[in-house]
Formats: structure tokens, sequence, C-alpha cells
């Protein structure tokens, strides 16, 4: 039986796909069987009726049935429900998340924005993030940007995840520059407030598709990335 872990980030855009990328050719590279899941994707990308992420997972790096709830409108969740009068059934992807777990060692399953984030709304009341969470009782981790800001960020959703007792297990920084002063003391003072220790920094790549190998590769390469990568992950 394996885990399910939920990687969400300080907001939207921040990268969470692409440092959920990095996990998994990682967790791949130590021998273990992963998959991601993606259960609620919202925005389609006109120009070629995609869903990017879940294209992103399956074309780029050969996962299968990444997607569950695909919503055309380019916002929240509840919202693209709404508009879309879509039906949905927070219960069906609960199940996914387990049949997932009973295939795979390790299942990454990907937020809709970040941590905070209504899916479904009904007459009583929202269905959070934070609830889907707790359904299917995922340790989470945090995908944040490097640079000016990322210390407000990173503290109000460490809150948040606290109010709600969610286990947070670590951070990983993106677009991080190893000379830039601030990046440098955000993840000291990310630490010094919250306890979070950062798994990884993966810095802007030139081109996605053929740099991200090679950056898991410069990755790998550091010992204490993967001996933490394996307490994370209890692998
Ligand atoms: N380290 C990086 N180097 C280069 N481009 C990046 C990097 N991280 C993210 N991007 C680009 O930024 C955009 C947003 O990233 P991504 O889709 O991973 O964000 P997200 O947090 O998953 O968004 P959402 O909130 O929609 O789920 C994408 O076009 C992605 O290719
Ligand atoms: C459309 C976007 N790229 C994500 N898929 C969904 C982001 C939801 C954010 C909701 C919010 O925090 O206001």
């Amino acid at each position: 039986m394996g885990q399910a872990y939920f990687i969400t980030g300080t907001g939207t855009d921040i990268g969470k796909t692409i440092v959920t990328s990095a996990l998994y050719l990682s967790l791949q590279a130590l021998g273990k069987s992963v998959t991601i899941f993606k259960p609620f994707q919202t925005g389609i990308n006109e120009e070629n009726h995609t869903y990017p992420d879940i294209s992103w997972f399956e074309q780029e790096l050969g996962v299968k049935e990444s997607g569950f709830y695909t919503l055309e409108p380019e916002t929240s969740p509840h919202l693209a429900i709404k508009l879309t009068g879509s039906l949905i059934d927070e219960k069906k992807v609960v199940e996914r998340v387990h049949e997932l777990e009973e295939m795979y060692d390790i299942v990454l399953v990907e937020g809709a924005g970040g941590l905070a984030v209504p899916l479904i709304e009904r007459t009583e009341g929202f269905y959070m993030t934070a609830d889907f969470i707790r359904d299917c009782g995922m340790p989470v981790l945090f995908v944040s940007t490097s640079g000016l800001g990322a210390i407000h960020d990173v503290v109000t959703t460490h809150s948040y995840a606290q109010v709600h007792d969610i286990n947070v297990k670590t951070i990983l920084y993106n677009h991080y520059r190893a000379e830039n002063r601030i990046h440098q003391d955000n993840i000291e003072t990310i630490e010094k407030l919250t306890g979070l220790n950062g798994l990884a920094c993966i810095p802007t790549l030139a081109d996605v598709r053929k740099d991200l190998r090679i950056c898991i590769l410069d990755l790998l390469g550091d010992q204490e990335y993967t001996q933490q990568l394996k307490e994370v992950f209890e692998a």
C-alpha cells in the first residue's frame, strides 16, 4: 500500500507542475513506483484544446490517466463547476486517490492554485482543498517562489495549514538564484519562522522540456537532497 502526498503552491502559477515533475523523476530514479494525479484541472488551452498540466504529465513524463475532473474556465474550481453546471462527486476523487495508492508506492497529487482554494460550492458550504487533503489523509508539500514576497506567502500558507491540522512535510523553492541575497535569506528566514526545511531549489529553466532532466541529475548528485527526499517520502 502506497501513500499519496499533496503538492500545493503559495498561489497560482508558482510552478507546482514543474516541481511535481521534478519530484516524480527524482523518486523514479530512486527506484520507486510513482504516479501523478491532478484531480481538478481548470483552464483549457484554447489553441490546441488540451489541459496543460495533464498533457504535460502524460506527454512529457508518460504518466497514465493523470486527470479526473477537467473544466474549461480558467478560474477557481468552484467557479468553473458553477459556470459549466458540472456534476462533481468528491467521494469519487478520494476513491481514485486510494486506488492509486494500491497501485503505486507514491502518488503525487497536484492541487489547483494554493491551499485555501475552494473546490466545490454547495448550499451547505464549501468543500475546500483542506477538506480533500483530510479526506485522503495526505501529508502536504509546499512549493514557493524564491524572491521578494515569498516570506509572507509561505508564512501565511503555513499558518492556514496549522489551523486546519495539515501535516506539512517540506517546501521546495522554484525560480531560485543561488547568488541572490534575498533568495538565500528567504530560505533561512522561512525556516526560522515556520520550521520548514527546504528540500530543493529549482532554477528558472531556459527550456523546461530539455533542461528539467538535467536539473534532476544535478539534484540527484547532491547527497543531502537524496537523503532528505527519502526521509520526506519515507522511501
Ligand atoms: N523553474 C521554471 N523554469 C521555467 N519555467 C517555469 C519554471 N517553473 C514554472 N515555469 C513555467 O511557469 C508557468 C506556470 O508554472 P506551473 O504550471 O508549474 O504552475 P502551477 O503552480 O502548476 O499553476 P496552477 O496554479 O495553474 O496549477 C508554466 O508555463 C511553466 O512552464
Ligand atoms: C486557473 C489556474 N491556472 C488554476 N488552475 C486555478 C487557480 C485557482 C485560484 C483561486 C484563487 O486562489 O483565487
